[in-house]
């Protein structure tokens, strides 16, 4: 493909929606290859916003506010960055045939939703999964929990992300609350929420794949080196990379990943979630763009998770090298405020192969991920031992 310069009057423009910590970095990458990219968030100076060339805040779950930004703006590429989208109004713009949404809009309607990818990984693809059930009252899920799924379980908004509103429930006295918080804490109702048993997996994984094309100009699939995460509450804590995995549940893994980015196809990288127990491994979710706990591979891969989807999605080639050991430890906040100052950096980057990020995200809330830790080592077990001192050195208090 031809790459206009950015800011001529033929730059090669992309439009993200949602600008939080992964589009930030994905704005730097693709700026890099002089792309000009507008940041879209809910909010104002939103990560991606303190570096792309303009941004607006935007209702992003508004199909006519989405539309009346992509007229206003032409992009050639528009990247969805969070889950929380109104996905009809990319529906119809990939239809208009102007603009690409990446990796497609299907994937972003399929995978927005959690019935719309459930549905199609465990019903028409036939990977494995929990074993789940979707409800619109609270009798309906009492019912599906009580007959069919058993405890423990999870309930989840079949809308949201990073562990928003989702609960473990382990007796049905605890079904109300979880309802409640699923109904009221996900990132947008959707009227439905989703119970799923429990998977009492050795390890998680999150398989960073690539679909980009070769030299002869066919779509060709790459996997990185296995992603292993640890989660608290639904959100990840400390993500590091490689996983060691037996060699037959790693083909398994990538089996069901190859089945699941083929069937929603375009260009770009993938993060696909499994659970392995011994050589079972069974499919989560996926998402259609770099990953919270893919943030291990700015550090231990050659091409990270942002370069991986920056080139695929521009045509260009990929290189899904491993080079070190890392890890990866979330900084949260442990207040709410709106302005808020971060403490101990000189301490946190004394810890040997350590690099920081700041997210310098204007408000804080109580768990909300205001930057990350990152280290590398001989071992993942130093590596991640040095990212938990790393991001522990980092206080977060009102400015
Ligand atoms: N059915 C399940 N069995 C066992 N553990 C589960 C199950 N569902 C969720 N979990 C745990 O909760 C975590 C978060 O779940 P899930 O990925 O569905 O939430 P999410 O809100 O989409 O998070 P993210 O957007 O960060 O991926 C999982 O990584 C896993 O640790
Ligand atoms: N698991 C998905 C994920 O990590 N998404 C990342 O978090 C941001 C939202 O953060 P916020 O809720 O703090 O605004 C998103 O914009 C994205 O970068
Ligand atoms: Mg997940």
């Amino acid at each position: 493909m031809k790459i206009g310069t950015a800011l001529s009057n033929h730059a090669t423009k992309a439009l993200l929606l949602g600008s939080g910590e992964l589009g930030k970095e994905l704005t730097i990458t693709l700026q890099r290859y002089g792309i000009e990219v507008i940041a879209v968030d809910r909010y104002a100076n939103a990560p991606a916003q303190h570096v792309a060339h303009r941004s607006h805040v935007i209702d992003m779950t508004d199909s006519e506010a989405i539309k009346k930004i992509i007229a206003l703006e032409e992009p050639d590429f528009i990247i969805p960055e969070i889950e929380a989208i109104a996905t009809q109004a990319l529906l119809d713009i990939e239809q208009e045939g102007n603009v690409v949404v990446v990796p497609n809009a299907r994937a972003i309607q399929l995978t927005m939703n959690r019935e719309g990818i459930r549905v199609l990984a465990a019903e028409k693809l036939q990977v494995p999964t929990s074993k789940y059930a979707f409800a619109e009252t609270f009798t309906q899920l009492k019912t599906a929990v009580e007959n069919n799924i058993g405890y423990p379980c999870f309930i989840k908004p079949t809308m949201s992300s990073s562990g928003k509103g989702q609960s473990m429930v382990k007796s049905v006295d605890q079904l109300q609350a979880a309802w409640d918080y699923a109904k009221s804490s996900g990132r947008v109702d959707t009227g439905k929420v989703i119970a799923e048993a429990k998977i009492d997996f050795d390890f998680e994984i999150t398989l960073l794949v690539v679909r980009a094309l070769n030299a002869q100009g066919t779509v060709e699939t790459h996997y990185c080196e296995p992603i292993g995460h640890y989660q608290e509450n639904g959100d990840y804590r400390e993500s590091w990379q490689p996983q060691a995995m037996n060699p037959s549940a790693l083909k398994t893994a990538q089996a069901i990943a190859f089945k699941v980015t083929e069937e929603i196809g375009g260009l770009g990288l993938f993060g696909v979630e499994l659970f392995v127990q011994g050589e079972n491994v069974w499919f989560s979710e996926v998402s259609p763009r770099p990953h919270d706990t893919g943030m291990v591979t700015m550090v231990t891969q050659q091409q990270n998770e942002f370069e991986l989807h920056a080139r695929a999605i521009l045509g260009l080639p990929v290189n899904t090298r491993l080079h070190t050991a890392g890890a990866s430890v979330p900084i949260l906040s442990s207040l709410a405020a709106k302005d808020v100052v971060y403490e101990g950096l000189d301490k946190a980057l004394a810890v040997p192969n350590s690099e920081i990020r700041l997210f310098a995200k204007p408000e804080a809330l109580v768990n909300r991920r205001m930057g990350v830790a990152l280290a590398t080592a001989d071992t993942v077990e130093a590596a991640r031992k040095n990212a938990v001192t790393s991001a522990k050195s980092i206080g977060i208090r009102p400015a």
